[in-house]
């Protein structure tokens, strides 16, 4: 038997000696927390599928959005909860609505200290919940979905919103956007396009945390599970029409695909480790099959080192906290 000469474990025998040689390292200025807001409630609702995340009431908002500057966290990505919804999501761009006053809100509180972002997409507000408004037949129809997110989009930006987050999946939404607030001045507003989002079964806890109208899918407009290049082409597309940042979409499972538009794009991408991913690492912790916080630490690590330049996920706050 040869005594081997190449022993890659040599790297691997301390801890300081394990740190020194660490590729990947996640940093809480790359982490950004999802929150949601809820219209009408004196306090926050727990959301039974996300254990440990809540919808939010404006002050339980604003604490939690605090506790995110102080761990370091780099930004927050608002989602809205309304009382109402109609057919066309009227309380999206109507700028007493609660996405919009809540944006308003945290810019005034932590707007200093980390990076205000909001969900720019119809499904919340609409009553059959779907993130475009309907034709007569009942589809999606793209061309007059646009005209609501540019709406939306003038109102948020006008909230103090720094990045509008669009997760619509319609064809020209970055364009019709970006057209937009340029037009209306909104020059440093700038664009997180959800480039490669899949039609994905790991939503599923969030549509309980936007109380989602949803019946159906969103196969229409969000991709096929099966393709990779046509991440590719998307996230390109979004490129061409004036993206500042294009993400992928669940991560955990897509990895490839992060790695694909990481290693082709001149703009930060980002990746959103969703509710699935959370509650399936939540849920396997509680009952005491892994150890949660090794497996929390090594899911966003995995999608770092797959490419992303910055993380949506859960546990900033806390995973920030660890951190330091
Ligand atoms: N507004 C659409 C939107 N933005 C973020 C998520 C899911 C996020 C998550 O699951 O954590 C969704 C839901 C969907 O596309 O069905």
């Amino acid at each position: 038997m040869n005594v081997p000469v190449i022993r890659p474990r040599r790297l691997r025998q301390t801890p300081a000696m394990r740190r020194l040689v660490s590729e990947t390292r996640v940093h809480p200025a790359e982490l950004v927390l999802p929150l949601f807001v809820r219209e009408g409630v004196n306090e926050a609702v727990p959301i039974s599928s996300m254990p440990g995340v809540s919808q939010h009431t404006l002050d339980s908002l604003k604490r939690a959005a605090t506790d995110a500057a102080e761990a370091g966290v780099g930004g927050v990505m608002l989602f809205g909860v309304p009382e109402t919804r109609d057919a066309t999501g009227s309380q999206a761009t109507d700028p007493n609505g609660i996405l919009n006053v809540a944006t308003a809100a945290l810019v005034a509180e932590v707007g200093d200290a980390l990076v205000v972002q909001t969900d720019l997409c119809l499904d919340e507000f609409t009553d059959h919940g779907h993130c475009g408004v309907l034709d007569d037949s009942g589809r999606v129809d793209n061309d007059a979905t646009l005209e609501r997110y540019v709406d939306m989009a003038l109102v948020q930006a006008d909230a103090g919103s720094s990045i509008l987050g669009l997760s619509g999946m319609m064809d020209g939404q970055v364009d019709a956007v970006r057209t937009a607030l340029d037009e209306a001045g909104f020059l440093d507003t700038a664009i997180l396009a959800y480039s490669a989002k899949y039609a994905s079964a790991f939503y599923g806890p969030f549509r309980e945390a936007v109380d989602s109208q949803l019946s159906g899918d969103r196969r229409t407009y969000q991709l096929n599970p099966g393709n990779r290049r046509e991440g590719m082409r998307e996230a390109t597309l979004d490129m061409s029409e004036g993206a500042d940042i294009v993400m992928v979409k669940p991560a955990g499972s897509y990895l490839d695909v992060l790695a694909d538009v990481a290693a082709m794009s001149d703009i930060p991408v980002w990746a959103y480790q969703v509710s699935g991913e959370y509650a399936m690492i939540e849920a396997a912790a509680q009952n005491g099959w892994i150890d949660r916080r090794r497996a929390i630490e090594e899911s966003v690590v995995g999608i770092r080192r797959a490419g992303a330049d910055a993380v949506l996920t859960y546990w900033a706050t806390e995973l920030a906290g660890w951190l330091r």
